[in-house]
């Protein structure tokens, strides 16, 4: 029986990381459905489309392939790089999220990859569109000026020049953006369990998620490196 595990939740909550080292130890997959959002938003916004011209999206959609292989995306045969992880890219995948073609060319895709496998899937919609059906659901949760922090120590780290202001004014219309659309908004599922992260380490949110996973998941746990 394959152990479905959803992390939804705001940008900079932690999802990615935690996601990451739980399948890393349990030694299942991990999806990251934001990477996907981004290669997409990123892609249609450098083709110039506008992220309410249905029609538009369409079309540009028609000749795109997104593939997931190993932990890496590819646009096209190509695999994505950093280029995905940059404050704008998250704000258009953001705006290219909301509309209804994309999601249902994103979702798509994303179904057809939990399906087959233990998984942990992060993003906005796992628990409520993508893996209704995960026997374990996290909302993982952090105050914004804490995700702002930690998005512009991130980025610091990388050599990014940012401003934590304007971090924080990113993340909050991100928020807005994301749970007040139309489509698969970003909301907690109801069979979901909420953990706020803002004055919790890494390690203290794993745990407290591995420990949820222990009591729904008949997985072993023997520590594995992938
Ligand atoms: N509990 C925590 N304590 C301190 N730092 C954390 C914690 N969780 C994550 N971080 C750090 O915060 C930054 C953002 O984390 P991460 O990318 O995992 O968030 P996210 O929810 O996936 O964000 P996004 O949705 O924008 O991708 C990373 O640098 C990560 O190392
Ligand atoms: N399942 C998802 C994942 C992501 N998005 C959108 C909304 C986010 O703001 C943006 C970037 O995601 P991140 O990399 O920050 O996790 O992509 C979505 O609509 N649905």
């Amino acid at each position: 029986m394959h152990c479905k595990i959803a992390i939804d939740g705001p940008a900079g909550s932690g999802k990615t990381t935690v996601a990451k080292e739980i399948a890393k130890r349990l030694g299942i997959d991990y999806l990251d459905t934001g990477a996907m959002y981004r290669i997409v938003g990123l892609y249609l916004h450098n083709c110039g489309v506008s992220p309410d011209s249905t029609e538009e999206i369409e079309k540009t959609l028609s000749t795109v392939s997104i593939e997931y292989k190993d932990g890496k995306y590819y646009l096209n045969g190509k695999q994505v790089g950093d280029e995905i992880r940059t404050a704008e890219a998250g704000i258009y995948a953001s705006r290219y999220g909301a509309n209804p073609v994309v999601r249902k060319f994103l979702t798509k895709i994303q179904k057809e990859i939990c399906a087959t496998r233990s998984i942990v899937a992060e993003g906005r919609d796992i628990g409520t569109v993508v893996m209704p059906d995960a026997q374990v659901k996290i909302f993982l949760i952090a105050s914004p000026e804490v995700r702002a922090k930690r998005r512009y120590e991130e980025l610091k780290s990388k050599g990014l020049e940012v401003s934590y202001d304007e971090l924080l004014k990113q993340i909050i219309e991100r928020d807005k953006l994301d749970s007040s659309r139309e489509i698969a908004p970003l909301v907690k599922a109801e069979d979901a369990i909420e953990i706020d992260s803002s004055n919790l380490s890494v390690e203290d949110v794993v745990q407290k998620i591995l420990e949820i996973i222990k009591e729904r998941c008949s997985l072993n746990f023997q520590k594995t490196v992938r």
